[in-house]
C-alpha cells in the first residue's frame, strides 16, 4: 500500500517546502489540479526536479483531449496523470495508449459516477492503472466519504489498482486501511497539521502495517 500526499491549496514552493518535511514518509506527491490551473505544468516539471525519488502525480482530471493532455503531463515529468471515470471510453483508451507509449500510469477519478460498479468493471478492462473512489471537498463539507465505495471497487476491479481520496485523517485511514487499498491519498490530513512529519509517519506506519 502506497501514501500519496495531495497538494491543493499552497503554490510550488509552498509545496516544496512541505514534502520536504515528509519526504521520507511518503511513496507519491500529488500536483492538485488548483496547482495545476494556478500555475500549469511547470509546478509538476519542478515538483519532480526537487524530489526524482518520489513518483509525481499531476491531477488534471482529464474529460477531453486525453492523449495530447497526457503527452503534455509527461513531457513535464509526470509519473501518473488522472482522468476522470465520467469521461467517454474514447478519452480514457487514449490516455492509457499515450500513457504506455510515455511509460506512465493513468488513475482513473471516479467523483461523480452514479454507476461505481458497472462503470468500474467497465473502466478496469480498458487497461488503465489505477481505479480511485474519491470524496470531492464539494461533498465533504456535506459529511460524506468514500469508504463504501472503496468496498465496492474492491469487489470488482480486477486488473487495476484501487486508491481512495477524501478527507481521509489519521482516525480514519484505521478504517480504509483494513480494506487494503493499494493506494491512500492525503491531502488536508497532512497539509493541515501542525507537525506534519509526526502525522504522516504515523500514517505510513499504518500504511505499511
Ligand atoms: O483531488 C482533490 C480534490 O478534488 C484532493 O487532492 C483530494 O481530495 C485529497 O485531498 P483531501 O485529503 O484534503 O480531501
Amino acid at each position: 500500500m502506497k501514501l500519496q500526499l495531495a497538494l491543493d491549496l499552497v503554490n510550488t514552493q509552498e509545496g516544496i517546502e512541505l514534502v520536504k518535511e515528509v519526504q521520507e514518509h511518503i511513496d507519491i506527491v500529488e500536483i492538485g489540479t488548483p496547482i495545476v490551473i494556478n500555475e500549469g505544468l511547470r509546478a509538476v516539471k519542478d515538483m519532480k526536479a526537487a524530489f526524482p525519488n518520489l513518483e509525481v502525480l499531476a491531477d488534471l482530471k482529464i474529460m477531453d483531449a486525453a492523449g495530447y493532455e497526457v503527452m503534455k503531463a509527461s513531457e513535464s515529468n509526470a509519473d501518473i496523470i488522472t482522468i476522470l471515470g465520467a469521461a467517454e471510453d474514447e478519452s480514457i483508451k487514449g490516455a492509457v495508449e499515450e500513457a504506455k507509449k510515455q511509460g506512465k500510469e493513468i488513475l482513473v477519478d471516479m467523483m461523480a459516477v452514479k454507476d461505481l460498479a458497472t462503470r468500474a468493471k467497465e473502466v478496469d478492462a480498458l487497461g488503465v492503472d489505477y481505479i480511485c473512489v474519491h470524496t470531492g471537498y464539494d461533498l465533504q463539507a456535506k459529511g460524506q466519504n468514500s469508504f463504501e465505495d472503496l468496498e465496492t471497487i474492491k469487489g470488482v476491479v480486477k486488473n487495476a489498482k484501487t486508491a481512495i481520496a477524501g478527507g481521509i485523517k489519521l482516525d480514519s485511514l484505521k478504517e480504509v486501511v483494513k480494506v487494503q487499498p493499494d493506494l491512500v491519498i492525503v491531502g488536508g490530513g497532512i497539509t493541515g497539521e501542525d507537525d506534519k512529519k509526526a502525522v504522516a509517519s504515523q500514517m505510513q506506519e499504518l500504511i505499511k502495517g
